[in-house]
């Protein structure tokens, strides 16, 4: 029997441990807050961030990070980007030495520009062999609701990445083995960004036509991107890529997306921000990602007008404007 532990007890830690438990193994979530983990102890919910989901009799939940991961074989983390750092600081003895460690996570750290996985081996002190990304387009509400939907688990290390595949593959969650995992990190992280830029146009008033411009020229700066960062050029057409932007610039339930919407309508950033409780990743990750594509020469426009909005106060019409009377080029330059 494969034991599974989830840090982070929100939409995300909480769908994917449905979904490992789902496919056969024992899970138990660390959550921050004692109501939480005593309501998936007593009730098997954690209603407040999805309150449709029963959570099979095999999840089990703790305040304590060191009992959750206590003979884990798959440690999976699913706490915000921006906090990883401070709190593997504080949980990197605490995993067992032969543990899968899962990051779950979409966004770059601020300051340093580095990738989840690369902070997870610079802070736990492991090699990238032990490290396995999932992504994909996987909206924590409509798994929870177990619809049909597929994912990508990239590792350097194929023992590792069998291991997850294998710990999470159900009747509606259909994992697919990668071994890019730069790719499917800036992917991942990147769709965010582009997400809130087609969040901002939908409260504007815009349809579908600029949605899909957005859509294919943030893909077109995110390969760009990725690739010069040595992503596998593939990944960008694949689950990580192209799958997950279109869930997550399509979907109502996007975080990102709504955050967007909410400052197209009109709203100021401070009252976007005094609404959203929960992780919308691109509105910290814009920045940190300009700096890495700036850090490699790469252009990055809707990025650059996304951060410009979101960090220096644009309006959205500003940026709208900056990005149709940009010099043209050639599509595929
Ligand atoms: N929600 C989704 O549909 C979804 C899908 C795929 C990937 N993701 C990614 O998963 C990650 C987590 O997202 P989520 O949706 O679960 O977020 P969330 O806001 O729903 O939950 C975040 C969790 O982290 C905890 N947390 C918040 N701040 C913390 C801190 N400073 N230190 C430790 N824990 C803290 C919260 O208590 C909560 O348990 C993000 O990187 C997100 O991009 C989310
Ligand atoms: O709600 P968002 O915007 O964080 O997006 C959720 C997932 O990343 C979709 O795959």
């Amino acid at each position: 029997m494969t034991v599974a532990a989830v840090i982070g007890s929100g939409n995300w830690g909480t769908a994917y441990a449905a979904v490992l438990a789902d496919a056969g193994c024992t899970v138990r979530i660390a959550a921050r807050r004692d109501s939480i983990a005593a309501e998936i102890n007593d009730r098997h919910t954690n209603a407040g961030y999805l309150p449709q989901l029963r959570l099979p009799d095999t999840v089990s939940a703790t305040t304590s990070v060191a009992e959750a991961l206590d003979g884990a074989s798959i440690a999976v983390l699913a706490v915000p980007s921006q906090s990883l750092r401070d709190n593997l600081t504080v949980w990197r003895d605490l995993i067992p030495s032969d543990a899968a460690v899962v990051s779950l996570m979409k966004g770059i750290e601020l300051r340093t520009g580095k990738r989840m996985s690369e902070v997870i081996e610079e802070v736990a002190g492991i090699g990238h062999d032990r490290v396995v990304v999932v992504s994909g387009p996987n909206l924590a509400h409509e798994i929870a609701a177990r619809q049909p939907a597929a994912a990508v688990v990239a590792s350097s290390s194929a023992r590792m990445r069998s291991r997850v595949a294998e710990a999470c593959a159900t009747g509606y969650f259909r994992p697919y083995l990668g071994t890019d995992v730069i790719g499917t990190e800036i992917a991942g992280a990147t769709k965010n960004v582009i997400a809130l830029a087609v969040g901002i146009a939908a409260g504007m008033g815009m349809g579908d036509n600029t949605m899909a411009s957005l859509l294919t020229r943030g893909l077109a700066e995110t390969a760009r991107l990725g690739t010069a960062l040595g992503a596998d050029p593939q990944t960008f057409i694949g689950l990580a890529g192209v799958g997950d932007l279109v869930a997550t610039c399509a979907s109502p339930l996007s975080r990102n997306r709504t955050f967007g919407y909410r400052l197209g309508t009109g709203m100021a950033l401070e009252e976007v921000i005094a609404v959203t409780d929960q992780t919308a990743e691109g509105v910290k990750s814009c920045e940190s990602i300009l700096q890495l594509a700036r850090s490699v020469e790469v252009d990055v426009p809707i990025v650059e007008n996304v951060a410009a909005v979101v960090h220096d106060g644009r309006s959205p019409r500003d940026v709208l404007e900056a990005l149709m009377s940009r010099a043209r080029k050639h599509e595929g330059a």
